[in-house]
């Protein structure tokens, strides 16, 4: 007779053959990816236990791993001819990753970078995997990600206007220093740097967004500066639930993403996502400015001549059909905060992390300033020709930048690299951006920071055209921090001034240091991306 647990272990083995072959089965990659080498395991199960180790363990390693094995693989696939991987010399091919969710292919090597960066929308997307990141059908639904003019508006409004709207940042960078950091007499003053950083930053770039007086308005920083948190929280609650609550039209790409959200996650987004609340909260702001200005657009017409010079202006210029409104402006507005705030905050603060765990460039960094304002006087001119401090950025943004690997794109068509590699539909794609910028090979001493490396490289140019190609606002395959080719960061000239800037500023105005016995805090590390933690700094006025 069969009793309870005869029947119960065939029941359990057969039951686990199941789901293993339904896990096989959905894990299973495109025989395509076959011709790209795998780090880790390459087999549906087994492969879960990779992506535990580039979740769980180190994801870097993992990444740095693929980054150099993938050299030797290619060396060995060269006698193979029909695997045409023969072409590269220098780092040569791809890799892929298991994550828990999917594969992920990863170009490595400056040709294949720009390959990717430089692929149209229409065949490498970005914005498939921006919508998955932030959930977007869902926490901004309100947003036609269609429509991106706000980036075009920023790559030419934005980036032309540099220059004419310098005066107004610095301005807002030295009152805000001043209002932040109140230094009096000979004490000093403990500051803890993120938060101050992040709403002096918030100042200037707002200044630039919205104009003045809002820029200054406390309750809006603080609105602006929150929105960044509340939008990631919204979307990592949203992409906890599971996909069948989120049933959708045939999506235009093979199992990726949905594209008709359900009712039941609308709801549930309702309840869990603070967005909608920012937006009508930042129109109420900005309502009085948008009625003012409406009201000479209508009045003036293309003859206003002293017509404000920012983003909101330039958005309220081009803006057409339902995006020709107060709550279309306040969503654009959101987007780009979100974009501008937070990178450009931390940024400045592992610049000056850096700065104050290598005060041997405390000096000549000081130094360059005073030299280039008392000839240039603060101006975007001076800010050009302060060589070391924007050395100083660079490596810095090379060295502690917060892209570990990331800058994905979807293939929306099967895509082929000019090695004749050919990578199916529904393919995510990353970059190991961290990788790019520790290798020896294109940085010697790649893991040691050296504030002038640029500065040298410069140098040794001796042309004002190739020199330009070591500036931090440059962007390239070996440094990605902007990043590449289309999608290529358009607020970079607006950031890079506002760090040199304070940097700058700083370095004239203040004696800094970390409190005693301390330096830079461990750094935070959140899925392939890092942050510097907060810290105390003290601040002290300095005596001339
Ligand atoms: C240090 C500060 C900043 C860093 C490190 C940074 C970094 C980046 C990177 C890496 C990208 C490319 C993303 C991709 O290709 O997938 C990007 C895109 C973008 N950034 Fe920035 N950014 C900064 C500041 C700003 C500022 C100040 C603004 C605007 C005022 C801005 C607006 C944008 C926009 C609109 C895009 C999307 C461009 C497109 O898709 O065409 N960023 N940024």
């Amino acid at each position: 007779m069969l009793d309870e647990s005869t029947f119960g272990v065939p029941f359990l083995t057969g039951f686990l053959i199941l789901v293993s072959i339904l896990v096989a089965w959905y894990r299973r990659a495109d025989p395509l990816l076959d011709a790209v080498p795998t780090i880790g395991f390459s087999d549906p199960i087994l492969s879960y236990l990779s992506a535990f180790r580039y979740n769980f363990g180190n994801g870097a390693l993992v990444l740095k791993e693929g980054y150099e094995k993938v050299y030797i693989v290619s060396l060995i696939l060269i006698s193979l001819p029909e695997l045409r991987v023969v072409r590269f010399q220098n780092k040569p091919g791809l890799f892929k990753i298991a994550t828990f969710r999917r594969w992920i292919v990863v170009p490595s090597g400056s040709e294949l970078i720009e390959e990717v960066m430089k692929a149209p929308d229409s065949t490498l997307s970005v914005r498939e995997p921006l919508q998955d990141f932030l959930q977007t059908k869902y926490t901004l639904s309100f947003l036609n990600m269609d429509d991106t003019y706000h980036r075009s508006v920023a790559r030419s409004k934005l980036t032309r206007n540099i220059a004419a709207t310098f005066d107004h940042v610095h301005d807002e960078l030295v009152g805000a220093l001043r209002d932040c950091i109140p230094t009096t007499g000979q004490e000093w003053v403990k500051v803890s740097i993120l938060p101050t950083m992040r709403r002096i930053v918030c100042r200037a770039s707002s200044r630039v967004l919205v104009g003045a007086p809002l820029c200054r308005d406390h309750d809006y920083q603080t609105l602006v500066m929150s929105f960044m948190a509340n939008l990631i929280k919204s979307a990592f609650m949203i992409s906890c639930f599971p996909k069948f609550l989120k049933p959708c039209a045939p999506s235009p790409v093979p199992h990726f993403y949905s594209t008709d959200p359900h009712i039941y996650t609308r709801i549930v987004a309702r309840f869990i996502c603070r967005v909608p609340t920012h937006v009508r909260q930042t129109m109420e702001f900005i309502r009085p400015i948008v009625e003012e200005r409406s009201a000479k657009m209508k009045e003036f017409g293309d003859d206003w001549d002293d017509a404000p010079n920012d983003m909101l202006m330039w958005l309220m210029s081009e803006a057409k059909g339902v995006e020709r409104s107060l709550e279309g402006w306040a969503r654009r507005l959101l987007m780009l905060n979100f974009a501008s705030v937070h990178s450009t905050s931390l940024t400045f603060t592992q610049t000056l992390y850096r700065l104050l765990a290598h005060p041997e460039y405390l000096e000549p960094l000081r130094q360059e300033v005073e030299a280039v304002v008392a000839e240039e006087g603060w101006t975007k001119t001076g800010m050009d020709k302060m060589h070391k401090i924007d050395s100083f950025v660079r490596e810095t943004q090379r060295i502690d930048g917060p892209i570990i690997f990331g800058l994905n794109r979807l293939a929306l068509a099967p895509f082929t690299f000019s090695n004749g590699v050919t990578i199916p539909a529904g393919t995510l794609f990353g970059l190991p951006v961290h990788s790019v910028h520790t290798d020896d090979e294109l940085y010697p001493d790649a893991q040691e920071f050296d504030g002038f490396r640029f500065l040298k490289l410069r140098e040794k140019e001796g042309d004002d055209v190739l020199a330009a190609r070591h500036q931090t606002v440059t962007t390239s395959a070996e440094l990605l921090g902007f990043g590449l080719g289309r999608h290529s960061c358009p607020g970079r000239f607006l950031a890079a001034n506002e760090v040199k800037a304070l940097l700058a500023h700083i370095l004239v105005t203040y004696n800094v240091k970390f409190e005693e016995g301390k330096g830079i805090p461990r750094e935070l590390r959140i899925a392939s991306f890092r942050a510097p933690r907060n810290a105390n700094i003290l601040f002290r006025k300095r005596q001339r």
